[in-house]
């Protein structure tokens, strides 16, 4: 991983000449852009985020430009972050990519569905258990869940996590593991998939003349990143990444959008291998 400050990570926007040569020299984009902390600002409430209104008008002009695949790869739940979003016609990931929406068609991962009711089970327990320790939120995501303490007090935070750590024993067994995230941690069901699995499977619908793109600002985006270590890695922070490129805040995202937008929209179509118009 490279650690941003100081090191050759370069800023987006020092590097537009060579990211809008990538850009016009592709064939076709796939751009996969990750929800929180990168399309909607963090906030509080996890149940506050909304879609940056420029952000989603700019997913829609990328959907409508032609040689485009648009993607938003969430940890939240797939209709959650789909009703967040908005946007029409593009293809949807949730509960890091363990749902997948592509062409108006859903894939729940077979496993991870089938450990749905430990996972209810362990929420259930953690309702109970932390019902007195205020500002701590349990998100049922149904395949994953996310227990929140960004509104814990601090001293209580090493309380949560502890009556995580006891959920997961009582009613996980071996099947279901934990991660960290943004003063989150998440359970989920101990199957081998990620973000970076499900980007890898909508860049492989398209020609390899497409440019893969995926912009993210969490842990979990990471293996996403390497998914498209061939295209453009955009990092949204300050901390260590494996990505090429950052944008060090995420009021960052929507100028990149828009710059990403406008160079393909200028981009002069090659024809098609297959003689079919573009
Ligand atoms: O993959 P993402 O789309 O980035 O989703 C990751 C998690 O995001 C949400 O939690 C984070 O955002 C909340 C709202 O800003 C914030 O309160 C929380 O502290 C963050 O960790 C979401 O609630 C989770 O389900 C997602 O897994």
């Amino acid at each position: 991983m490279s650690e941003v400050a100081g090191d050759s990570l370069e800023r987006f926007e020092d590097s537009h000449g060579e990211i809008r040569e990538a850009v016009e020299e592709a064939a076709g984009l796939v751009v996969c852009t990750d929800f929180d902390g990168t399309l909607a600002p963090i906030e509080e409430d996890p149940d506050a985020p909304e879609i940056d209104p420029e952000n989603r008008e700019l997913l829609e002009r990328l959907r409508d430009a032609g040689d485009t695949r648009v993607a938003v790869v969430s940890g939240r739940a797939l209709t959650d972050v789909r009703e967040r979003v908005g946007v029409e016609g593009i293809a949807y990931a949730g509960n890091h990519g363990l749902e997948l929406e592509r062409e108006g068609s859903v894939v729940v991962h077979p496993i991870a569905k089938r450990h749905a009711d430990r996972i209810e089970r362990i929420c259930e327990a953690l309702s109970e258990a932390l019902a007195g320790i205020d500002g701590t939120g349990i998100e049922d995501k149904g395949v994953t869940a996310t227990i929140h303490y960004r509104q814990t007090p601090d001293e209580a935070v090493p309380v949560v996590r502890e009556a995580v750590d006891d959920a997961v024993e009582r009613f996980g067994g071996s099947g279901i593991e934990k991660t960290d995230g943004k003063e989150i941690v998440e359970l989920r069901p101990e199957v081998r998939w990620h973000k970076g699995m499900a980007v890898s499977m909508l860049v492989d619908d398209h020609p390899d003349d497409w440019l893969p793109i995926y912009i993210g600002d969490d842990t979990t985006d990471e293996s996403a990143f390497r998914a498209v270590d061939d295209g453009l890695a955009i990092y949204v922070g300050t901390g260590e990444t494996d990505a090429h490129y950052r944008v060090p805040t995420q009021s960052g995202v929507t100028p990149c959008l828009s710059a990403l937008a406008e160079w393909h929209a200028g981009t002069e179509r090659r024809p098609r291998a297959d003689g079919i118009e573009r």
